[in-house]
């Protein structure tokens, strides 16, 4: 038997890890399985065009934190569903279900925590957890998108699993960084993924088997045009990687994008953005 968690996760932040490690924790104690429940999609309410982590992303979280069996329920068929037979079915496979305060679930969100504990018996107990808050706020999905919405991606990674991350593959764009000196790969970013505000930030690269930093402009190069783009001059790095996967964690933002007069003042800008990195890693990325 399962004792589980319900819910979609979207970017396994510190209140989803609060749940799944309880999870763990008294699966361990009582010898059963830690399970997690989860959805293909939110539905058609849009966030789903924003998401904090990828499917694959998430997955490979849940089960590092130590969970074994994860289901995907399939949203659309799940949402028509009375309470009572979304709890029948959970109390067939589970004899623990966690929770937070406001767990809502079954058509309309017609059941709720009280309806859960009403229904415990001697096969099956709720465990409830308190939401876990920073700064006065419940640490929520939507909080952490609109920290990212907002370029505050230091605050937003201190709230996930990991840092939040781009992985997609580098295709060519117009061959003029080299022509300054800044190569930039440009990443093809995945779809569904919310990207953070336009900017230039701080990023971790990895690719191939390279793993080092570099800085990443996102949004549109106000010098040249009106083309949305990720680009990234790796530093200490100069290899062909047009086609290959690429990862980035936005680390830290450190402008907005500017329109410049020249080339010149880009390339300026560029040295004094490369230097503030140098900054940042010297403070918060020594080994
Ligand atoms: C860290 C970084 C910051 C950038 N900032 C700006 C900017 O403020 N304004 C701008 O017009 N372009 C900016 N760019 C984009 C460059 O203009 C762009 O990389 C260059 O045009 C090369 O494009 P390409 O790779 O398509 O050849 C930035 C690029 C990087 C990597
Ligand atoms: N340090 C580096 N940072 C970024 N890209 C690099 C670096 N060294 C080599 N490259 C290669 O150069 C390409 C970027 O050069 P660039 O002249 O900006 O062309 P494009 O417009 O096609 O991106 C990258 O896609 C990558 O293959």
């Amino acid at each position: 038997m399962n004792v589980a968690t319900i819910g979609y996760f979207d970017g396994v932040h510190l209140g989803h890890q609060r749940l799944i490690n309880k999870v763990v924790e008294l699966a361990e104690k009582e010898n059963l399985t830690p399970a997690v429940y989860t959805f293909n999609s939110f539905g058609n309410n849009g966030k789903t065009n924003e998401l904090i982590m990828t499917r694959g992303e998430k997955v490979r979280a849940i089960k590092e934190l130590g969970v074994k069996n994860i289901t995907t329920l399939i949203f659309n068929s799940v949402k028509n569903q009375s309470k009572e037979e979304f709890l029948a079915r959970i109390k067939s496979e589970c004899c623990v279900l966690v929770v937070g305060e406001d767990f809502r679930f079954g058509r309309n969100r017609e059941g709720d925590v009280k309806y859960l504990m009403r229904n415990q018996d001697d096969n099956f107990k709720v465990v409830v957890m308190e939401d876990v808050m920073i700064e006065g706020e419940k640490i929520s999905s939507t909080l952490i998108r609109n920290l990212i919405k907002n370029g505050e991606l230091k605050k937003a990674n201190s709230l996930l699993y990991e840092n939040f991350q781009m992985e997609g593959e580098v295709v060519r764009g117009f061959g003029r960084g080299r022509t300054f000196g800044y190569k930039t790969a440009n990443l093809e970013l995945p779809k569904n993924l919310i990207r953070p505000k336009y900017g230039v930030y701080l990023s971790k690269v990895e690719v191939d088997d390279f793993s080092g930093f570099g800085m990443t402009m996102i949004g549109v190069a106000e010098t040249f045009g009106t083309r949305f783009s990720c680009e990234t001059n790796i530093f200490d790095f100069d290899k062909e990687i047009y086609g290959r996967k690429m990862k980035l964690e936005i680390v830290d933002f450190l402008r907005e994008n500017k329109a410049m007069d020249s080339i010149e003042s880009l390339k300026k800008q560029l040295m004094q953005d490369k230097k503030k990195c140098m900054k940042i890693i010297e403070e918060d990325f020594t080994f």
